[in-house]
């Protein structure tokens, strides 16, 4: 099959991909020149592994091509897929504005019978409003339908998310439509969901805001563990081990950060408000994660005393390890804090490498801790699991850690002879 995809960003890419190993004649199409020449030469404009090697495959064998001519690539292909940003607007809700431009730009070139697919997280009844802004801009009358196929993969995982789902759901409203999805999915053994548009629409929703209400859950009892002596870590584990409830997502932390959960509860907040719906649990969950770094701040400032003119070591930006994307990461509203605070912030990440105000990027974890009054890790990233925290004392001012993540052995950083703070525990 021949298919289009817009919008070649995390999603778009890995799903063009996806759909090369499926077999599939793929086009990526996007707006952004450079995004495009570097996409054309092999190159990704993001950091996510095993994704580049699959590139240069596909573009080597000829299955997938990149351009920026809307028109031919519109006219050429059977299934085009809108994988394009829904940010969040100022009142919470999903900005289709992107999403409005790209069925436009099909509904002025259509030629004949397109299955157009969002596979954009996009608010429930953006099929009927797609369907409307293609045939507003038609001009003649060319049948088409708009189907939802909700993506779910993770940055950091995204290749083996998309070659491994759990599921895929097919938001159609016709059987020619499922069949043609089916198509494109021919190889996938995972179970292949057929339903509505606007239930995927919702699926999407509703599956990423259970994920971040499990993680403000944990993360609220971890300050009752706090308080209780308890240690949050084994509470997830005993939790966990029930099959009905499962282990993941249950890690506590200094909150959920990346491009997805935190506008995807507060879109879904807004679809419900809409309806004249209560939805307050995940008001609830927004609150919990928009305090966690400050609860945690208050921590860092309640063990160390005055921060002012002190040297602390922040390890970690992006949102989450594997990753360069920092939207939304926690890290830099803990940096924000110590800054006020009057502390000399030194800050080290694996990939990513930001310029921030009054704050010292380091290359090394090395030079990020030495001579610091503590270390503060916002990323769970494996290097400082792996780091020689013995050797890395002796470099510190003080041996102190603030562990943000609840990655390292306490009881083994405590022989080391470090204080060490987590959440929760
Ligand atoms: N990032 C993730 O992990 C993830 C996972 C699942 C779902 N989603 C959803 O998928 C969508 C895309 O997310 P992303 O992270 O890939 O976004 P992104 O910002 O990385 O990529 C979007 C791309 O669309 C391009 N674009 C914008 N307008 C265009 C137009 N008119 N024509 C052609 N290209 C255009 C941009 O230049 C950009 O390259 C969002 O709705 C997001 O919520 C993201
Ligand atoms: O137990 C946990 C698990 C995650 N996190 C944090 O939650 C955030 C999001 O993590 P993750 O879900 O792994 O990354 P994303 O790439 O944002 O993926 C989410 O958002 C995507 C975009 O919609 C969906 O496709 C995915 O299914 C969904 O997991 C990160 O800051 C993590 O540090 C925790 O604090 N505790």
């Amino acid at each position: 099959m021949k298919v289009l995809i817009i919008g070649t960003g995390y999603v778009g890419t890995t799903t063009a991909l996806l759909f090369c190993e499926m077999g599939h004649d793929v086009t990526g199409l996007d707006l952004d020149e450079s995004k495009l020449s570097m996409l054309k030469s092999g190159k990704l404009p993001f950091y996510e592994p095993g994704i580049e090697d699959l590139l240069k495959k596909h573009l080597n064998n000829g299955t997938i091509t990149f351009t920026n001519n809307v028109q031919t690539a519109v006219k050429e292909n059977d299934v085009i897929y809108i994988c394009v940003g829904t940010p969040e607007s100022k009142d919470g809700s999903a900005d289709l504005s992107y999403v409005k431009s790209v069925a436009e730009s099909i509904g002025r070139y259509i030629n004949r019978y397109k299955l157009i697919v969002t596979k954009s997280t996009v608010p429930v009844g953006t099929a009927k409003q797609v369907t409307q802004w293609i045939l507003a801009s038609q001009i003649k009358s060319i049948p088409f339908e708009v189907a939802s196929n909700p993506e779910f993969l993770r940055e950091g995982s995204a290749l083996q998310d998309a070659l491994h789902p759990d599921r895929v759901i097919l938001g159609t409203s016709s059987h020619k439509a499922t069949l043609l999805l089916k198509e494109l999915y021919k190889n996938l053994t995972c179970p292949l969901i057929e339903t509505s548009p606007s239930a995927a629409e919702m699926i999407k929703y509703a599956a990423n805001s259970f994920l971040a209400l499990k993680i403000s859950y944990i993360n609220e009892l971890g300050r009752l563990c706090d308080k209780l002596g308890i240690d949050i870590n084994e509470v997830s584990k005993g939790m966990g081990l029930d099959h009905r409830i499962g282990n993941s997502f249950l890690e506590a932390g200094i909150g959920y950060g990346g491009s997805c959960f935190p506008k995807d509860v507060n879109a879904l907040i807004q679809i419900a408000n809409t309806y004249q719906s209560d939805l307050s649990i995940l008001n609830t969950a927004t609150q919990v994660n928009q305090t966690q770094p400050l609860y945690f701040f208050e921590k860092i400032k309640e063990n160390t005393g005055d921060l002012n003119h002190k040297k602390v070591a922040v390890l970690g930006l992006s949102f989450k390890p594997h990753t360069d994307d920092v939207r939304e990461t926690r890290s830099l509203f803990i940096i924000d804090y110590l800054k006020k605070a009057g502390a000399q912030v030194h800050t080290h990440d694996p990939i990513v490498n930001i310029s921030l105000e009054s704050t010292v990027q380091n290359a090394t974890i090395e030079e990020t801790v030495r001579d610091a009054e503590a270390v503060i890790i916002c990323t769970d990233w494996p290097q400082y699991k792996e780091a020689d925290w013995n050797d890395l004392k002796d470099m510190m001012k003080q041996a102190v850690i603030f562990d943000g993540r609840n990655m390292l052995d306490r009881d083994k950083m405590r022989s080391m002879g470090y204080k060490y703070y987590g959440v929760g525990r």
